[in-house]
């Protein structure tokens, strides 16, 4: 006879099937605190995602974190970390496979730098030759110089510090890594390598991130996903840096985006990702006659010349000799050449400075086209 009794719903029912932490209904009240602080949330991180929480201060963005690594017990809702309720685990064993990244470091100022990038795998007893392998390996991935391996934390700059606390937090090769703030100490200089050198290691390793910040350039510049929050930890909206600059949910995304939400959309586009304009070129063997052609039906007073796959400049149409193909006429260089990886925002920039308002791009030598101010007008309206 088949049983009527319902089977258990599994640890990670309702978890989408590449979330690496599940959030669900992830609820905080502090003793004492009529609202709470985080309400009943709900928000699947992809595995190898960098997402970022961002909100003013005091929505709830640090509870959060600090539920996912259980500094902090949740009142109600659960997380679930690979498949398994965190709260399934001993927080200590649990915390192995989380690496904690904050902004005042939390260096321990009597160890070394190699001291306290060790920290993690001293506790779980490696012997020396693989902690030595291990730090160096570190220090070199982060861009630290081995000489600072025998300094002490004072002994280094703020930046510094901030890299040797991601080295520390790496060092048992956790899956997953939480970091709170944690460039909000360093000057804005220091703060953008810190993110770019953070991108690298994003790709290179493929960690799942979860990084908390208020700035949202930053979040935009880091994310692959952003969860704007609000105060009592309301989730406004969750969606990729486009979605969100393209489409705010309400008036409060919006006013978080601030000004300049068309200008970030496109820092946000490369020159490859457009439809490019092959634009009024011809071969070098083309005759005057044909470049005159192009360059009419174009609406320009102007031709590219071809060699092969190269674009080698541009010249008057009215400087064209009738019986001279255009390869030989000397050709003045164009003002603007980008790279197909060059941001949007990049090649407005550039070509609003230029008298033909166009740039060409290119990929290596290799000419792949124009790009107009009108084909970013197109792209920002689609
Ligand atoms: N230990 C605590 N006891 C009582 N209330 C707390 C505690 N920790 C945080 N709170 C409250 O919970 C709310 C959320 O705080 P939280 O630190 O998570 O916000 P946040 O978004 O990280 O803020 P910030 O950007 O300022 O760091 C705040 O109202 C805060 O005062």
């Amino acid at each position: 006879m088949p049983s009527t009794v319902p089977a258990r719903p599994s640890p990670a029912a309702g978890t989408p099937p590449d979330a690496m932490i599940a959030l669900e209904g992830l609820t905080k009240r502090f003793p004492g605190s009529t609202a709470p602080a985080v309400d009943g949330l709900d928000l699947a991180v992809p595995r190898g995602e960098l997402v970022v929480f961002v909100g003013p201060s005091g929505c709830g963005k640090t509870t959060t974190l600090k539920m996912i690594n259980r500094i902090i017990e949740p009142s109600a809702g659960r997380v679930v970390l690979d498949g398994t309720d965190a709260t399934e685990r001993p927080a200590h064993e649990l915390r192995r496979d989380i690496g904690y990244v904050i902004q005042q470091i939390g260096l321990f100022p009597h160890r070394t730098i190699a001291q306290n990038v060790a920290t993690v795998p001293r506790l779980l007893g490696w012997d020396k030759d693989r902690i030595a392998a291990r730090t160096d390996e570190l220090l070199s991935l982060m861009d630290l110089d081995p000489e600072l391996a025998g300094r002490y934390p004072m002994a280094l700059s703020g930046g510094q510090r901030q890299r040797v606390g991601v080295a520390r937090a790496l060092a048992a090769d956790p899956p997953v890594l939480l970091m709170d703030e944690p460039y909000g100490a360093v000057d804005p200089l220091v703060r953008g390598r810190l993110q770019d050198q953070l991108l690298t290691l994003q790709r290179e390793l493929g960690k799942t991130i979860v990084f908390v910040t208020h700035d949202i350039d930053e979040a935009i510049k880091l994310g692959d996903r952003i969860a704007i929050l609000n105060v009592g930890g309301v989730l406004e909206q969750y969606a990729t840096p486009a979605e969100l600059l393209g489409a705010p949910a309400n008036d409060f995304v919006r006013s978080f985006l601030g000004e300049e939400r068309g200008l970030k959309r496109l820092s946000l586009l490369t020159t490859g990702d457009t439809d490019l304009e092959r634009g009024p070129v011809v071969d070098a063997t083309a005759s005057a006659e044909q470049a005159f052609r192009v360059a009419t039906a174009e609406g320009v007073d102007w031709v590219g010349v071809l060699d092969g796959s190269r674009l080698r400049g541009w010249l008057w149409t009215a400087d064209l000799d009738p019986v001279r193909v255009v390869g030989d006429h000397d050709t003045h260089p164009f003002w603007v050449v980008i790279d197909r990886d060059t941001s949007l925002r990049g090649a407005v920039d550039a070509i609003v400075t230029t008298a033909n308002q166009v740039a060409v791009v290119v990929d290596g030598e290799d000419y792949l086209g124009m790009l107009f101010l009108r084909d970013v007008v197109r792209q920002l309206a689609s």
